[in-house]
């Protein structure tokens, strides 16, 4: 069981903006968190990954307690092992796609389980640079997915990708989520595109 219960003041150009959320889910579920641009919803994912801190709150992981404002407990972001997936890749420019997913883990299995899934083997020696849109964001997943996360968090994953590959890559997550019960929190500009996969649907609005 994942428990996110977390409050943090935006400073927006609007002014100040309390982000407020509250999030219950099954180990090895999916949840979509949708909402307005600027309404927090980054910020959401990297308190969850540790990457900011919340003004209060608390975050349980199968009873590990990652964040806990009110014990002074705030987990560095090793020690809580989630998978990022960034809405522009954010992959090395300059290495491999083996030398991406070598950087993330040693298990060589793994590496070519994960190769073998995306369909990337052909592609071990290629940089970034000379993969597809499609190939890059699989090619994310996967690093992502290399240190076996305990909680993946997708930002707009598929937002820069054409309806086809989206598609497809929707469909190849959905099995490698099954395959694998990875807990993973996606936020998408357009719940719609996200149907395909089933889980909770949360909406970050407003709140004062
Ligand atoms: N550490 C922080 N402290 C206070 N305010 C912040 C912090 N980080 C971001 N903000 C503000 O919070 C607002 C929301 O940003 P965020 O990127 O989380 O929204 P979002 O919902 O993901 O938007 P979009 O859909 O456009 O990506 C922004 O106005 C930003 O300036």
């Amino acid at each position: 069981m994942i428990s996110i219960n977390l409050e943090k003041k935006l400073n927006t150009y609007q002014g100040k903006h309390l982000l407020k959320v509250f999030v219950e889910m099954e180990t090895g579920n999916l949840v979509k968190i949708s909402g307005p641009s600027g309404a927090g919803k980054t910020t959401f994912l990297k308190m969850i990954a540790g990457l900011t801190s919340p003004d209060s709150g608390k975050i349980l992981v199968d009873d590990l307690v990652w964040t806990d404002t009110s014990a002074n407990i705030n987990l560095s972001p090793q020690k809580r092992k989630t998978g990022f997936v960034f809405q522009d890749y954010a992959l090395f420019p300059n290495m491999t796609v083996q030398q991406q997913l070598e950087y993330a883990t040693n298990d060589q299995n793994w590496i070519q389980e994960l190769l073998a899934f995306a369909r990337l083997e052909p592609f071990i020696k290629h940089k970034p640079s000379q993969l597809s849109g499609g190939q890059q964001q699989r090619l994310a997943i996967l690093r992502a997915l290399a240190i076996k996360p305990k909680v993946l968090l997708m930002d707009e994953p598929f937002s820069a990708l054409d309806f086809k590959t989206k598609k497809t890559l929707i469909q190849e997550l959905k099995l490698l989520l099954d395959k694998n019960s990875i807990s993973t929190i996606i936020v998408t500009h357009n719940p719609k595109e996200l149907e395909a996969l089933p889980g909770k649907e949360l909406f970050i609005g407003e709140e004062e």
